[in-house]
């Protein structure tokens, strides 16, 4: 019987062969942040515990700093900077390139990742962050682990991990002019559900997945985890060999020829058996924008909030419930509701794609009165080539504020946050009750909607703003 690309990648890295029971998996890459990494490293060296392969070790600050311009190691967040000092202590004890506050390669981890090409296709990847399954949009195996788990593969560079059922979503058509990859990937959140890939590994096939760069599917994949799946994975081809051509951390000379030919082998065979399969049609795909507390109280722009009998899979509470937290009354249309701000930036939606087709929509156009705009970058080589390309004046020329690079008010940490009740349409991937502030009410969209609502004042369809 055929194999997926999964179990290639799977049964290659299986020390000893793969087993019924959980497998003794090679890990090829670690990557840490200071909300979790640091601890990782400081509880291995209070037991004397060395790093195995300190080379194939990466830390980044991404989580708790702050992004104001002029940021240092003290951050807004109380314990903020014990973090970050555990963080740099421990990368420099272990031997373990760390990009710290000043390095120009500094970024949230699941887009510097990429960017410096650590993550190949191939090999296993695994960081204490649960959106490491972004990073499969390279055709690798990146799952996000706990930080036990780190300590675990930081001290042997193996894990032993339960196989996941193998599940494949095969999304035909194309998606329309204005509407992204974070549209589908809502769009399926609403069709399937969180739940929707429990215990699989997804692999995402089909033309539409075909036609995405590589930044759109690190937007798919990366939102894997809501739909609480092990892990995404897409299958390399030549849009993945081209976007990682001279990056630094790939293959150089005869290598990468080498590397390219077998990347390029790595799909699932044909006659290849997944436990579960889906399918979706892309085509018919609006920008989606959520109403409610789970990513999956989800509908198409030019829809209404649902009745609470109507609300998609949550049960009835607790559509009620998010209702109220998020202050809404079945029937509204989305369009109607104001905002307070606008946020774009996260590991889901700050790549210079998404800053760029952003920037297209608020060239020459002002953010309405009383909303708070925000960009952040999402990983200060972004920021630099966001300013080359003079960017950060479209942005700043139209009422936003233009930051240094981190994971900000994507997760409310203690440090910065939106105010309670403030209405924000965001391009994270989390609208959870306080996920980005105390009492924050989280609307997630593409970074087109959020560019529009952000100068229409209220929640508005990008595609009426485009041309
Ligand atoms: C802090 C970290 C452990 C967390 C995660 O794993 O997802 C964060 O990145 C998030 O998005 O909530
Ligand atoms: S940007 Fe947000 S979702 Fe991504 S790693 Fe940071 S906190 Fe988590």
């Amino acid at each position: 019987m055929g194999r997926t690309i999964f179990d290639k990648i799977w049964d290659g890295h299986a020390i000893g062969g793969p087993s019924d029971d959980a497998d003794l998996l090679l890990i090829d890459r670690i990557l840490l942040h200071e909300r979790t990494g640091g601890v990782a490293l400081k509880s291995l060296s209070a037991r004397d515990i060395p790093v195995s392969a300190p080379d194939h070790v990466f830390a980044v600050m991404d989580h708790i700093v702050d992004t104001f311009p002029g940021r240092t190691s003290k951050t807004l967040m109380p314990t903020g900077t014990e973090f970050i000092e555990t963080t740099r202590a421990g990368a420099q004890a272990a031997g373990i390139r760390l990009f710290d506050l000043d390095s120009p390669d500094q970024g949230i981890v699941h887009v510097m990742s990429p960017e410096l090409g650590i993550v190949l296709p191939g090999t296993t990847l695994i960081c204490p962050d649960s959106h490491t399954c972004s990073q499969g949009a390279l055709g690798a195996l990146a799952w996000g682990i706990g930080s036990t788990e780190a300590e675990h593969a930081l001290a042997t560079s193996t894990l032993k991990v339960q196989r996941p059922r193998r599940m494949r979503i095969t999304i035909s058509g194309r998606l329309g002019p204005g509407v992204t990859a974070k549209d589908l990937a809502l769009a399926l959140l609403g069709r399937f559900g969180v739940g929707g890939g429990a215990g699989h590994i997804v692999e995402y096939a089909g033309s539409a997945v075909e036609a995405l760069d590589i930044e759109q599917r690190l937007t798919l994949c990366n939102m894997a985890t809501e739909f609480a799946a092990f892990s995404a994975i897409i299958a390399p081809d030549t849009a993945t060999i081209d976007y990682l051509k001279g990056r630094r951390f790939v293959p150089a000379g005869g290598d990468w020829n080498r590397a390219v030919e077998d990347w390029l082998a790595l799909s699932s065979d044909p006659d290849a058996e997944f436990d579960t399969e889906l399918s979706f049609d892309a085509s018919g795909v609006a920008p989606m924008v959520t109403w409610g507390t789970t990513p999956q109280q989800v509908v198409a722009i030019d829809g209404a909030v649902p009745a609470a009998d109507d609300a998609g899979q949550t049960g009835a509470e607790s559509r009620e419930r998010a209702l109220r937290y998020m202050g809404l009354e079945p029937g509204t249309p989305l369009e109607s509701l104001a905002i307070d701000a606008a946020f774009i930036g996260s590991c889901t939606n700050s790549r210079i794609g998404d800053l760029r087709r952003a920037a297209e929509i608020l060239d020459g156009r002002k953010v309405a009165p009383g909303v708070k705009a925000i960009c952040v970058p999402g990983s200060s080589t972004v920021k630099r080539r966001a300013e080359e390309e003079g960017l950060h004046r479209i942005f700043q020329r139209a009422g936003f504020e233009w930051r240094e690079s981190g994971c900000s008010m994507c997760f409310f940490a203690g440090g910065e946050s939106f105010g309670p009740q403030d209405r924000v349409v965001s391009s994270t991937n989390r609208n959870f009750e306080s996920r980005q502030g105390p009492g924050t009410r989280t609307h997630l969209a593409s970074p087109e909607t959020v560019a529009a609502s952000a100068l229409a004042g209220h929640i508005a369809d990008p595609r009426k703003l485009a041309a």
